[in-house]
């Protein structure tokens, strides 16, 4: 089964845990992981905070749509995303059509809670971030959905057995569900 499995990619919103349990998963499955954000700190020579300051969210987003179009390109690996790739239509269609999206979905009050300490989220560094995560929620949720296969809460629920639960679903779940290229709505 883990031969012919494709690529997973991990999708939802800061603080969901794509890094976290993209890393472990990668691991059961014996298969390299990566993580956009890492992946463009590396090519860049610079911080996620950083490149914002210097080249704004725009700048970042281009960056982005650059690595996630090379990352999903690459044969079953475990792809964790940042919280913003899928607001281009792009993004969308790199990750739906080339390997399996998983929607790791955390209620905003958890999300607030995994990243309130953590300053690498320039989005967050604000005077309100739970009114950001909100707002990001509302305008995002329905993007998750639309590029998903599976969707997973995170919200309760340790890395380790939020593994062995995608473990599960990726035993079950059925190929054609992938979208062929001219099928991407
Ligand atoms: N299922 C979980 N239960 C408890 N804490 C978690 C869980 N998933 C992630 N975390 C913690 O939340 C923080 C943010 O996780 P991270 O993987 O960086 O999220 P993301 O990549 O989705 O922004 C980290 O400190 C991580 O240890
Ligand atoms: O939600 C977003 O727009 C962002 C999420 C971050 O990644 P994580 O979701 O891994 O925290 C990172 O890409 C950047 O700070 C922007
Ligand atoms: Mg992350």
């Amino acid at each position: 089964m883990v031969e012919e499995l494709p690529s997973v990619f991990l999708v939802g919103p800061m603080g969901a845990g794509k890094t976290t349990i993209g890393k472990l998963l990668a691991k059961q499955l014996g298969r390299e992981f990566l993580d956009s954000d890492w992946y463009i700190e590396s090519q860049t020579g610079a911080d996620i905070a950083w490149i914002f300051a210097k080249e704004g969210e725009a700048g970042f987003r281009e960056r982005e749509t650059r690595a996630i179009d090379e990352l999903t390109q690459k044969p079953q690996i475990v792809l964790a995303t940042g919280g913003g790739a899928v607001m281009s239509a792009e993004n969308r269609a790199f990750l739906h059509q080339r390997g399996i999206v998983v929607y790791l979905n955390a209620p905003v009050d958890v999300q607030m809670a995994r990243t309130a300490k953590d300053k690498s989220r320039p989005l967050l560094q604000q005077p309100n971030p739970k009114q950001i995560l909100q707002d990001l929620y509302s305008t995002r949720d329905p993007l998750y959905r639309q590029v998903a296969h599976i969707i997973m809460p995170t919200g309760h629920t340790y890395p380790r057995h939020m593994v062995n639960q995608l473990l599960q679903q990726l035993a079950s779940f059925d190929m054609s569900a992938i979208t062929a290229p001219n099928n991407q709505s």
